[in-house]
């Protein structure tokens, strides 16, 4: 006899866009997010007996997703999901968790003739912050925060040598390679007893969002690099350091590997080992790496 062994549903791709206009300067900010709300609770007899008493409508799901974001902030993303989440267990008795993940797009605002532009925008990379939040009745709210899709390489400062070698390796060793991933960032905060102990203090997310991408990039910058391990581990402990309210990071890195490109069959050209100066970047496969440390 078949039972129902999870369940959960809402509505995904909810894109949003809420402006803040400074009337006394002029002055405009614009936030635009993707969001998904899925909830869980007693709604197995929706799925087993075509019960629809117990399914709130993915469109008022929606809906709702659109009035919390005019009548609350939409930033720090972290509070407005969890402000989001909590309504849901809130308003439904049958409800008792639920998911929301919220992805923010950069609209980054232009510099025009040396001055910041008051209303005009562009997207500098493809990079977003990200949030997900757990709200469940009695438990509290689970808030990860995290950095997607942004994009480094560096030229040099990175080895890779001493691994296993045997009748299945190709590779060789070598002491100065490129280094080139999209980095999925994350951090996982203590879990917060109610909203309002993530409204108490809630500075904390953006001050740790800066921290994370500022501890990504230097540490990807200035680190005589080992392996893509090593230098993610080094990231995950100085973001553990940066934030005492933070109980976990976790990286998920591609590395994207460049090619050298042997040319001596042409008229000798020279271009492997410390000649190398054209390579053939990777599409697949690459490499994948993932870790998550905690205190
Ligand atoms: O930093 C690296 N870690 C690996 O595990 C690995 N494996 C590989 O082929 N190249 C690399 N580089």
């Amino acid at each position: 006899m078949p039972s129902l062994a999870s369940a959960r549903y809402g509505k995904d791709n909810v894109r949003v866009y809420k402006v803040q206009k400074d009337a006394a300067t002029g002055v405009q900010t614009v936030t635009e997010m993707t969001v998904c709300a899925l909830l869980e609770g007693a709604i197995e007899t929706s799925y087993t007996r075509a019960d629809n008493s117990v399914v709130v409508a993915t469109d008022s799901i929606k809906n709702t997703i659109y009035i919390t974001a005019k009548e609350n902030p939409v930033n720090p993303p972290e509070l407005y999901a969890s402000i989001l989440g909590q309504h849901f267990i809130d308003r439904y008795a049958h409800i008792t968790k639920a998911h929301v993940k919220v992805v923010v797009h950069r609209w980054t605002r232009m510099v025009v003739d040396g001055a910041p532009h008051p209303h005009s925008f562009f997207r500098d990379g493809q990079e977003t912050r990200n949030v997900e939040v757990t709200a469940t009745r009695g438990e509290g709210i689970v808030v990860k925060s995290g950095i997607v899709g942004l994009t480094v390489l560096k030229s040099t400062g990175s080895a890779f040598h001493g691994f296993v070698r045997d009748e299945f390796t190709t590779l060789a060793e070598t002491w100065d390679r490129i280094l080139s991933t999209d980095v999925d960032a994350g951090w996982t905060w203590s879990t917060f007893p109610t909203l309002d102990a993530v409204r108490d203090g809630v500075d904390r997310f953006d001050r740790a969002w800066e921290a994370a991408r500022g501890i990504t990039m230097k540490t990807f910058a200035n680190d005589e690099s080992a392996s893509v391990q090593n230098t993610m581990y080094k990231m995950c402990e100085q973001i553990l350091a940066a934030e005492p309210e933070i109980a976990l990071t976790n990286y998920s890195l591609p590395n994207k590997h460049y090619f050298e490109i042997d040319l001596s069959w042409h008229k000798g050209l020279k271009n492997t080992g410390k000649d190398a100066e054209v390579y053939a970047p990777q599409g697949g496969p690459n490499g994948l790496i993932k870790c998550e440390v905690s205190r």
